[in-house]
Formats: structure tokens, C-alpha cells, sequence
């Protein structure tokens, strides 16, 4: 299955592709007072609004557009999946701007298993799979992953026990393996949130 996140962008997912633009563009900038002070108050008018359009979890669109990189999230570092055979196998290319940065052009380590707990929760939580959690997640940083680099990554599916599915996934820059994660995802009984 190829899946083509970027096919049709509506209006809401216009508005992340813009913040998460945004995000990037003042991680990367050193604005003067006068800009800060302006963009202070730009962000408190918005900031105003929007909480006057509050809904409750159910009705919100935030990070809850399958069509968009990274679900329709801006705060997660942008991906798109090229291929796609879940809950087996997932692959495709990511990229760490900016805004991601830990420091001395490398991203921020918390970033990278935020990534990789995207793709398990892809894996895990497809289609007609009943819902689950991360148990847990580890990292092995194999080497730096640079902000701005095209990256690739690979995730899939190790093995089933009952209700615990084992997942991992590679990070490559070109043909270096830049992390490696492994995760444990438990399916929900009844009554868990
Ligand atoms: C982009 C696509 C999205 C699609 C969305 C679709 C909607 C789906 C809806 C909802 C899913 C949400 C989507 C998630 C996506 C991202 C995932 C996250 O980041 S989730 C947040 C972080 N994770 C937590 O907050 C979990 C907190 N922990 C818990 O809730 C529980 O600990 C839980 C459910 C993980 C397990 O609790 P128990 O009470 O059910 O489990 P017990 O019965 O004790 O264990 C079952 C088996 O698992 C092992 N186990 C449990 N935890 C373990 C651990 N940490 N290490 C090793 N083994 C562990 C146990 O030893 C046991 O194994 P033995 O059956 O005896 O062989």
C-alpha cells in the first residue's frame, strides 16, 4: 500500500503546515525587541481567540489528520510513511528541523523516541487493531542525527505474545543507522484510558 500523506490539504492542516513553519522559522531567528514585542501580542490575540473555540478532545482536529505528515501534529518531527503494510511493516523518510535541536546541529535526544513512538503507535494502533500502549520504549543512539538531513526510517512488527506486541525501528542517515528503538505496546483491557 503506498499512502500519499500530502494529498489533499484542507484548511486545518494548512494552518499546522503553517506552525509548524512557525515553530521552525523562531527556533532559527534571533528577533530584535521590536519583533518580539509585536509577536507577543499577535500570540496573545490569538491566544485569546482560539480559547474562545474550546471543544472537548472528541471534536478537536489537532493532530488528528491521517492526510497530513505526523498525524497533523507540528510539535513532533515531520515524517511521512511511503509505504505502508500495518501492523506489520511501515517505511518512509523524516526529517529534524530546527526546531528540534539539541545543540552543535544535532537533534534533541527526546526527539528522536518521540518519533519513533509515532511509528509504533501507527504499527500498533492500525486499522481494526484493538487500541494499545506503550509499556515501554528504549533508544540506542548509534550516532548523531543532524537537524535538516533527509532521513529514512524503517518500523516494524518483531513478534506477538497475547496482548503484547514488540515492535523496533531503525533511523538512517543514507545507510547509517543513526537510532535504533524498541518497544513493547500492550493492548488495553476494558476500562483502561
Ligand atoms: C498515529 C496513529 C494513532 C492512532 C490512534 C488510534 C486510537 C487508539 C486509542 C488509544 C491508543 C492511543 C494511541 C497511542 C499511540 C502512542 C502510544 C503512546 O504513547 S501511549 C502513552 C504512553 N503510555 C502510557 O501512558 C501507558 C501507561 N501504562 C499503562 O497504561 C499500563 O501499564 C499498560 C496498559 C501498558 C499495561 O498495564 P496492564 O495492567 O494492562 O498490564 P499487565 O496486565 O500488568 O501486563 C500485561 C503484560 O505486559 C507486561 N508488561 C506490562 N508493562 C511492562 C513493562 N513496562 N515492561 C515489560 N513488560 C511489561 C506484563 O508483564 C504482562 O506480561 P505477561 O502477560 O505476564 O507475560
Amino acid at each position: 500500500m503506498t499512502v500519499n500523506v500530502e494529498a489533499s490539504l484542507t484548511q486545518h492542516d494548512a494552518v499546522v503546515t503553517g506552525l509548524r513553519d512557525f515553530l521552525d522559522a523562531l527556533a532559527s531567528a534571533a528577533p530584535d525587541e521590536r519583533s518580539s514585542q509585536r509577536l507577543l501580542h499577535d500570540l496573545a490575540q490569538w491566544t485569546e481567540d482560539l480559547r474562545q473555540d474550546a471543544v472537548e478532545e472528541s471534536h478537536r482536529h489537532y493532530g488528528r489528520s491521517p492526510t497530513l505528515a505526523t498525524a497533523g501534529q507540528a510539535t513532533t518531527p515531520w515524517y511521512v510513511v511511503d509505504e505502508a503494510a500495518p501492523p506489520e511493516r511501515l517505511a518512509g523518510r523524516a526529517s529534524f528541523s530546527n526546531f528540534f535541536l539539541g545543540g552543535r546541529g544535532a537533534a534533541h535526544g527526546g526527539t528522536i523516541p518521540l518519533l519513533f513512538d509515532e511509528l509504533f503507535g501507527w504499527l500498533a494502533n492500525s486499522e481494526g487493531m484493538p487500541p494499545s500502549r506503550t509499556a515501554y520504549l528504549t533508544t540506542n543512539y548509534r550516532s548523531v542525527v543532524r537537524v535538516g538531513r533527509p532521513m529514512t526510517f524503517t518500523a516494524w512488527t518483531d513478534r506477538v505474545e497475547g496482548r503484547k506486541r514488540f515492535l523496533r525501528a531503525e533511523l538512517r542517515d543514507g545507510d547509517t543507522v543513526c537510532a535504533e528503538s524498541e518497544a513493547l505496546f500492550v493492548t488495553l483491557r476494558a476500562g483502561q484510558p
